[in-house]
Formats: structure tokens, sequence, C-alpha cells
């Protein structure tokens, strides 16, 4: 297993393997797996209100997913960053115009009011391990701030370039667990 990094070089150096992970075949059909598998989840079947972000090409697509909770009437909440660091999740009607960000994500364009009580955030990030449900995402904190005001259940969808058996990334206080996590792995993958 790899040598605990610290926080910046593990994130750099994990970047680029998702980068080279983008490229193969087994992209895309882990994400048609964690899709199907993210429809069976008990916490997905019990939530109504389901809060998410649009993928980045690193990051798991959960277009197809975001299709299909929508055709299951779930009502979809999607994430809005605002200074100070602080992430906030607005009811998203389909078809509502989006906008991009400076970093590059896709939000609502009008600003309005926030719904926060969510029964289910999908989490996104760089790495995910089964050991103690951790996570390190992009380094904003947004959502370690988001989740030390709301008490929402958090589910990852962790392709098997983002899993990682034990962290080898430094955790820290602040750092919040997953309430599940669902792992796809490749043949081979510890
Ligand atoms: N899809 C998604 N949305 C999210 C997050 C996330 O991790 N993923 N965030 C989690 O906190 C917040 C925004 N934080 C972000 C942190 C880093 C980058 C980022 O690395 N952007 C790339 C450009 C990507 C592109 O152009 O496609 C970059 O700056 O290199 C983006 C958003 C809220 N929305
Ligand atoms: N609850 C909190 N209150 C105040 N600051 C926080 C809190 N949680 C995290 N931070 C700060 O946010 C910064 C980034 O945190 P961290 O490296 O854990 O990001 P991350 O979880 O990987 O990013 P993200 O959640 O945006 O994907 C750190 O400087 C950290 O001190």
């Amino acid at each position: 297993m790899t040598a605990l990094m610290d926080k910046k070089t593990f994130r750099s150096w994990q970047r680029q393997r998702l980068a080279d992970f983008a490229k193969t075949p087994a992209k895309k059909r882990q994400d048609q797996e964690l899709t199907s598998l993210a429809l069976q989840h008990p916490l997905v079947q019990e939530a109504k209100k389901i809060g998410l972000t649009l993928p980045m090409l690193l990051e798991v697509d959960i277009n197809g997913l975001i299709k299909e909770l929508r055709g299951e009437g779930k009502e979809l909440y999607l994430a809005k960053c605002h200074p100070g660091w602080q992430l906030d999740f607005l009811k998203w009607d389909e078809g509502a115009p989006l906008m991009q960000t400076k970093f590059g994500v896709w939000e609502l364009a009008e600003e309005k009011e926030a719904d926060n009580a969510l029964d289910l955030l999908f989490v996104p990030g760089l790495a995910f391990s089964p050991a103690g449900k951790s996570r390190i995402g992009f380094g904003g904190g947004y959502y370690d701030r988001f989740l030390a005001q709301n008490s929402v259940q958090t589910l990852a969808l962790v392709n098997s370039a983002m899993y990682f058996k034990t962290p080898v990334w430094p955790m820290e206080d602040h750092d919040q667990a997953m309430d599940d996590l669902i792992i796809v792995k490749e043949a081979g993958d510890e």
C-alpha cells in the first residue's frame, strides 16, 4: 500500500490517477454499476429530498442516476457555493437554468432560498475508505462545514480509483464520516 502523504501531495497525485482512470473503459462501466447499486440502496429508496452536485469529469458520472431519481418522483436539491466556503442546497426543478462557476461546477443560476433539511446527501470526493467511512474532498472544506451544521444522511459513490482500503491521507478532527459508501472494485483490488 501507498505510504501516508500530506493532503496537498495526496490531492495532486490522486487527481492525476482519477484523470488517467477517466480515460479507461472501466470508468463508464463503473458509473453504470454505481448508478444501479445506488437505486437499490435503502437510504436512497427511503429518501424523498435528495441533495447532490453535478459531476466534474474526474468524478462518478451521476447524470443517469439523476434522471432515474427524477423518474421516481424524488425531490432533488443542487449544491450552491457561497462566500466563506459555505454550501447550501436549492430545490432543483427540472429544466431550471444553470451556470458554471469559476470552479467549473454547474449550479442553479437563480439565487433562491436554501432548504438544507434533506433526507439524503450524495457527497462527492477525491478518495474514500471504508476504514472509518472516511473521505477527502477537493479541499474547500465545504462538506465538512455543511455536515457540522446539518444532520443529514450521507452516501458516497466510490469507484475503484477512489477506493482505498485504509486512508493514505492524513485524517483531521473536522473530517466528517460518511453514513455509507457504495464501492465498486475491480478483480484484484484488495
Ligand atoms: N461536482 C462537485 N461539485 C461541488 C464540489 C465537488 O467536490 N464536486 N464541491 C466540494 O466541495 C464544491 C465546490 N468545490 C470544488 C472544488 C474543486 C473544484 C475543481 O477542482 N475544479 C477544477 C476544474 C474542473 C472543471 O473545469 O471541470 C479545477 O479547479 O481544476 C471544483 C469545485 C461544491 N460543488
Ligand atoms: N467545521 C469546520 N469549521 C471551520 N473550518 C473547517 C471546518 N471543516 C473544515 N474546515 C476547514 O476547511 C479547510 C479544508 O478542509 P479539508 O481539507 O478537510 O477539505 P475537504 O473536506 O477535502 O474539502 P471539500 O469538503 O470542499 O470537498 C481546512 O482549512 C479546514 O480547517
